[in-house]
């Protein structure tokens, strides 16, 4: 396989186990994964059940203890701290459930400040938080912030200063978990925006209303993956039932 038919990311054999205060957590307990290019995958599943856990191992934000994780063919799992930090500057935008903002920097600081780092020219910098920021409906708001904000307007600097660089894979962890319904119909539609124009996606949710944006869903559940369905591209109907699990159609 030539390294432009290799998924964009892949993930064999992942296993991690928290070592905290009380009992080792067996977050991750051998996962294989594979997400083409241009996918929605969304990763659903109770709490506890590992999937932040999951993100981060694919994010570099934390080491698995056995596993092999592969970013566009090219073996990711061994980098070294400023390696994967450099990375996700240009390769992994990540949106975190509480924004994760840089409270004493404006909005187009924020945005800006990845591609800066990336060695992006200034210039080009500021066209590309410009555009980003318009697209997202935040034009009048480069100069507060972030605490001027209210939490959706803080998830959509996040997510534009997730993608200034145009990284290929985007992970978002629990990104309406902090939002109220109408922000998480918000996320939910510029995540699929985002993702009908090419982008590739990883999305870990226990809400199913927003796993339903996805075009491909894994259930999550006790560190493995239970279940991993590809969704018809159908118009849906796709909803949560009472117990709160996706309902799909046959
Ligand atoms: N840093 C940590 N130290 C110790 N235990 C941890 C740590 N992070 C997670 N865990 C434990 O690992 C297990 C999986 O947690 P994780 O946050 O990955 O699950 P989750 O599915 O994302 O849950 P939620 O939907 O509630 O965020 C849980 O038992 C959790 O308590």
């Amino acid at each position: 396989m030539s390294e432009s038919d290799a998924p964009l990311l892949r993930a064999e054999g992942l296993v991690k186990t928290h070592h905290g205060e009380g009992a080792p957590a067996h977050a991750v307990r051998g996962v294989d994964l594979r997400v083409r290019r241009g996918e929605f995958v969304a990763v659903t599943g109770p709490s506890g059940a590992g999937k932040s856990t999951l993100l981060h191992l694919l994010g570099g934000l934390q080491r698995p203890d056995e596993g092999s994780i592969r970013l566009d063919g090219e073996r990711a799992d061994g980098w070294s701290e400023a390696r994967w930090a450099v990375e996700r500057r240009r390769r992994i935008g990540i949106v975190f459930q509480f924004f994760n903002l840089v409270s004493d920097l404006s909005v187009a600081d924020n945005v800006e400040l990845p591609a800066l780092l990336a060695g992006v020219p200034p210039k080009k910098a500021r066209v590309a938080r410009r555009e980003l920021l318009a697209e997202l409906g935040l034009e009048g708001k480069e100069r507060s912030m972030p605490g001027e904000l209210s939490g959706g307007e803080q998830q959509r600097v996040a997510l534009a200063r997730a993608l200034v660089n145009h990284p290929p894979l985007l992970l978002a962890d629990e990104p309406a978990g902090s939002l109220d319904s109408r922000g998480t119909r918000e996320v939910m539609r510029l995540l699929s925006r985002f993702h009908q124009r090419g982008q590739t996606i990883l999305l870990v949710t226990h809400d199913a209303r927003l796993a339903s944006a996805a075009d491909r869903v894994i259930s999550f559940f006790d560190g493995r993956i239970a279940d991993d369905a590809t969704l018809d591209a159908g118009p849906p109907p796709r909803r949560a039932g009472a117990s709160g699990v996706l309902e799909l159609r046959d």
